[in-house]
């Protein structure tokens, strides 16, 4: 089954629709931008959720320390690291970490990033490159460019997903989870319905693993 997470709530009401549409994981941004939340609120947010819902704050070239910190005041379970964020670093963060990998018009040098941060992350998260942004744009990559690539730790597809394309997603490129933000958005809020229609989409078409997903 394809996991899904929905990123960048900014509130407890989207927060919770974003459960009740059937999140398996959900993200909060502590990075520069629109949808930059509090430590504050995202632990209040997060202490109200039921049990098993992975909580995940996106940083993006944070000062190492500063992350930690944030970490254990929310009680984050992951980590999603969007910028030049090294290997060491990711080692000497207090929660697993998931590394993004902005994928561009080619493949990247998918063999040098695995053995650089393979054995130090739990997953690689492939968003869009975009000039001038870090995440969150809504803009999709080619996704055949990810059946090119080697690599062996679980991958979190992302970058312009929306309850249309994502099954399309899903079958070209067999990743472990989706995740989304721009895409369940209306007017620049989580729009309910359409978490809900993501969240339905995936389930129709994820296949069941027996093999070794990526
Ligand atoms: O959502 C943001 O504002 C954001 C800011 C900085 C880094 C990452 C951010 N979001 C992540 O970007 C991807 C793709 O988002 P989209 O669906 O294309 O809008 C996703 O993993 C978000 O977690």
């Amino acid at each position: 089954m394809v996991r899904v997470k929905i990123c960048g709530l900014t509130n407890k009401e989207s927060a919770w629709a974003a459960v009740e549409a059937g999140a398996d994981a959900i993200g909060f941004v502590f990075a520069e931008g629109r949808r930059r939340i509090t430590p504050v609120l995202a632990r209040e947010i997060i202490r109200s959720l039921p049990p098993y819902i992975t909580t995940t704050g996106v940083f993006v070239n944070e000062e190492l320390n500063q992350v930690n910190q944030i970490a254990d005041f929310c009680r984050l379970d992951l980590l999603q690291l969007h910028g030049d964020e090294t290997p060491e670093y990711c080692n000497r963060a207090v929660r697993p970490v998931v590394k993004t990998i902005h994928m561009g018009a080619g493949v990247p040098d998918d063999e040098y990033i695995q053995n650089r941060y393979g054995e130090r992350v739990r997953a690689f998260l492939l968003d869009t490159f975009v000039a001038g942004a870090t995440g969150g744009t809504g803009q999709t990559f080619p996704w055949s460019s990810v059946q090119k690539m080697r690599i062996r730790t679980p991958i979190i597809l992302a970058g312009g997903l929306h309850p249309v394309n994502v099954a399309e997603a899903i079958r070209l490129t067999q990743p472990f989870s989706v995740d989304v933000s721009s895409g369940v958005e209306t007017n620049g809020q989580k729009d309910p319905a359409k978490m809900r229609e993501f969240v339905h989409a995936v389930r129709s078409c994820s296949p069941v693993f027996f093999g070794d997903p990526h």
